[in-house]
């Protein structure tokens, strides 16, 4: 049996792997993220790899065919990358600029595998188009006043209270939660690699 270890603290990704049928294990990453590129797809994958090695890293001697899983999850609108929200009134100016209009989510996952003593990287991101119905400030207001936004890219949470906004999304929905379960069974089955028993 193959060892996964999630690395990660999001709750969101834990759910969405054990919905999906994976055993795993979790160690969240520490340290500092920092984007290296301007490109969302590129600084995704990046950021998702660097989770992964520094776990990875951690790990020091493990098992022959362990996956270490990393993701990153990120807003881009009009060019710009938004991460999470520094504070509440970051929050309420974002969402401001994100309601009536569209934007995408950028994820990027990165997959390291242990194959004869050497980690191996396979990484890819996933984007989704999502659209908001146009939102008052006083609504946006009494939503960051729930604490939802605080913890997660672009201030919103698809899942939760801020779905009532959400006019429609292209792509997977599962991608803007944060992790594109379908899309990292679809890249490992090109592997050989299977995440279930
Ligand atoms: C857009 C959107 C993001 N998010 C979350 C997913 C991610 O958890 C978070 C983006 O932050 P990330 O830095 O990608 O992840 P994280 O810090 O929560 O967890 P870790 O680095 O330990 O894996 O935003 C939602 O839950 N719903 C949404 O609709």
């Amino acid at each position: 049996m193959r060892k996964i270890i999630l690395a990660s603290a999001s709750p969101r990704r834990r759910e969405l792997l054990t919905q999906a049928g994976v055993t795993f294990s979790i160690i969240p990453a520490h340290g500092e993220e920092k984007r290296t590129s301007d490109e969302p797809g590129e600084a995704v994958q990046k950021l998702a790899f660097d989770k992964a090695v520094s776990v990875a890293e951690e790990l020091g001697e493990c098992e022959e065919k362990t996956l270490v899983i990393g993701s990153d999850t990120v807003v881009v609108f009009q060019n710009s990358i938004l991460g999470k929200p520094a504070d509440e009134e970051d929050a309420v100016h974002t969402l401001q600029r994100l309601q009536d209009n569209t934007h995408q989510v950028y994820t990027g996952v990165a997959v390291l595998e242990k194959k004869q003593g050497q980690w191996i990287e396979h990484t890819f991101y996933e984007k989704t188009d999502v659209k908001f119905y146009p939102v008052s400030e006083n609504e946006i207001r009494a939503y960051v006043s729930t604490g939802e936004p605080m913890d997660k890219a672009g201030s919103y949470g698809i899942q939760g209270r801020w779905g009532i906004y959400v006019k429609g999304i292209c792509g997977d929905y599962n991608n803007v939660v944060g992790l594109p379960v379908a899309r990292l069974f679809h890249e490992m089955k090109k592997l050989g690699i299977s995440l279930v028993d």
